[in-house]
């Protein structure tokens, strides 16, 4: 179970002046539910996936209230958080070993589609999609309660992606709590109960799945779904 209200995070700048790139962001991720968040780059996503792990830079300064129950992990979006010098079968039996936990690298590769050889394999070995996987897998080794996963799907090919939000949805279905961040909204509303909204590091609003696309009523959730959905003859009459 994940709580977060009202959270805020503020960069102290070299010359003392403070920037807030994110503010009055709340949001709830109970156990076995699938959340999304999407918004435009730059809009703060990642710096709410940083904020409730515990892994913003340190000259950030957070604040609002988080309550969780468990643990909480993260399959970064950045693939330089993997260790360059660990082979990707290390790496995740390493976190898994720091959450306490013993686990079958081979198994987690698999689940995530990756073929056995990329166990053996470091970062530099992998592609951009492989990486991406690797990183989930870690963050499933850890068995945590909760999981956010940042663009799990970004540079995967159509069929990867679906793999990979079937198997985020598979998890929620067996209990974990799931945030999915993506700039991919029709996939997000496929695989996802309900989506928060940022524009510009301040909350839209949180949309029921089943509202897509009929049931929406503010303009700029409306717009970026067009603006992933529309055909190029839509934009053409509507021009
Ligand atoms: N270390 C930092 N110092 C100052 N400002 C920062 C720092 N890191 C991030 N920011 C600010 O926070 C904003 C939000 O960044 P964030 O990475 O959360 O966006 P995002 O929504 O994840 O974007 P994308 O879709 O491109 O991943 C950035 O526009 C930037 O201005
Ligand atoms: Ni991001």
């Amino acid at each position: 179970m994940l709580r977060v209200e009202d959270l805020s995070v503020a960069f102290r700048q070299h010359d003392g002046r403070l920037t807030r790139p994110l503010a009055g962001v709340s949001l709830t991720v109970a156990s076995g539910d699938c959340a999304g968040l999407i918004g435009g780059s730059g809009a703060g996503k990642s710096l709410i996936a940083e904020a409730l792990t515990g892994t913003l830079p340190r000259n950030a300064e957070l604040s609002g209230r988080i309550g969780v129950s468990g643990r909480i992990a993260l399959a970064p979006q950045a693939v330089t958080a993997l260790d360059p010098l660990a082979r990707a079968g290390t790496q995740i039996a390493r976190m898994a070993r720091l959450a306490g936990r013993r686990a079958d690298p081979a198994a987690l590769m698999a689940r995530l589609g990756l073929p056995e050889a990329a166990l053996r394999a470091y970062p530099h070995e992998l592609s951009g999609g492989m990486a991406k996987r690797v990183l989930i897998a870690t963050a499933l080794a850890t068995g945590a309660g909760t999981l956010i996963a940042d663009e799990p799907t970004l540079g995967l090919d159509p069929g990867a992606a679906d793999r990979i939000m079937a198997l985020l949805a598979g998890l929620a279905a067996e209990g974990t709590g799931v945030l999915i961040i993506s700039h991919d909204l029709p996939r997000l509303v496929a695989t996802t109960t309900r989506v928060t909204v940022l524009r510009e590091g301040r909350p839209v609003e949180t949309v029921p799945a089943a509202a897509f696309p009929e049931g929406l009523t503010h303009p700029f959730t409306r717009a970026l779904w067009d603006a992933q959905t529309w055909t190029a003859t839509e934009w053409a009459e509507a021009c």
